[in-house]
């Protein structure tokens, strides 16, 4: 009663070079490794069977397979572990050999897992993930889907150009309350829309106008 009170906390995770371990070569395993592949993790994989699609991806050099049954000593190094069996024992073995300061998801068993994976919508530098605690995954994949049409791939454009813009500001104007307002003015719907119909002179010359409102205002 008291624990299903207690709010999850979000975070993205920079994994480039550490170890992640997923027991099991499943279909489940197989949407949780996809997931992993552009993080520049070392990726394990421990199990006697691998989809085609999981060996697949063997011959991407940061990807790893044991082909065998899963044991103790698999998970020592491990920063980030999925347990992603059919057999609830070996997942509760994995669970049970992990230690508190592991990040372990156990697929089957959301009271026993530290962390949850969301679904997520990628869009370049953007990504939306939505979570239900573990209470309808369905959900959170619908209201994903329903989020991709309206966050469409010209985000990714847009992101590029609002990251950019961004750092540009940051570098070339010192007095904070300046700053901070023109970061909010650089999200003006006009900017999105100069975006996608590839107006990028106008896009240009409307940042500078409001760079030069800010030098008369001084
Ligand atoms: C707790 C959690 C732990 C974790 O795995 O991280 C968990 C647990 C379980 N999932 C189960 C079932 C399904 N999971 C999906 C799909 C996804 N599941 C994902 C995450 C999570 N699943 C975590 C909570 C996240 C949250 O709530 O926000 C997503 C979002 C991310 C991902 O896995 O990458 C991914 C969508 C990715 C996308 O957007 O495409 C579908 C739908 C489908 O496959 O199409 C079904 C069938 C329909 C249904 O059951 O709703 C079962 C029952 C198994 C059984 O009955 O045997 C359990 C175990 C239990 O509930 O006890
Ligand atoms: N969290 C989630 O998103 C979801 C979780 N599930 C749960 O995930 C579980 C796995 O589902 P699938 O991937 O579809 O099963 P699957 O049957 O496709 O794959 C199971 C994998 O586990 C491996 N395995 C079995 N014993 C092992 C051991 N001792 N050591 C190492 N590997 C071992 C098998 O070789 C196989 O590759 C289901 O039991 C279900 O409860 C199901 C749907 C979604």
């Amino acid at each position: 009663m008291g624990e299903s009170r207690l709010k999850n906390y979000p975070i993205t995770l920079k994994l480039a070079g550490k170890q992640v371990v997923v027991i099991g070569g499943g279909t489940v395993a197989e949407r949780k490794i996809h997931n992993l592949l552009d993080t520049g993790a070392v990726i394990n994989v421990i199990s006697p069977v691998a989809t085609a699609t999981i060996q697949s991806w063997l011959a991407t050099t940061k990807i790893n397979w044991k082909k065998k049954y899963f044991e103790d000593d698999d998970i020592k190094d491990a920063l980030l572990i999925v347990a992603a069996t059919n057999e609830r024992t070996v997942n509760q073995r994995v669970l049970k050999a992990s230690r508190p300061h592991q990040l372990i998801n156990v697929v089957d068993d959301p009271e026993g897992s530290n962390f949850f994976v969301p679904s997520t919508l990628h869009r370049g530098k953007l990504s939306i993930s939505v979570s239900t605690s573990g209470a309808s995954p369905g959900l959170a994949k619908k209201i994903v889907k329903e989020l991709a049409s309206k966050y469409d791939e010209d985000y990714e454009e847009y992101l590029d150009f609002l990251f950019e813009t961004r750092r540009f500001i940051q570098k070339n104007i010192s007095n904070l309350k300046e700053r901070t307002e023109l970061l909010t003015q650089l999200l003006d719907e006009r900017f999105l829309s100069l975006t996608i119909e590839q107006q990028y002179e106008k896009r240009d010359q409307l940042i500078n106008k409001l760079m030069l409102k800010r030098r008369d205002s001084e």
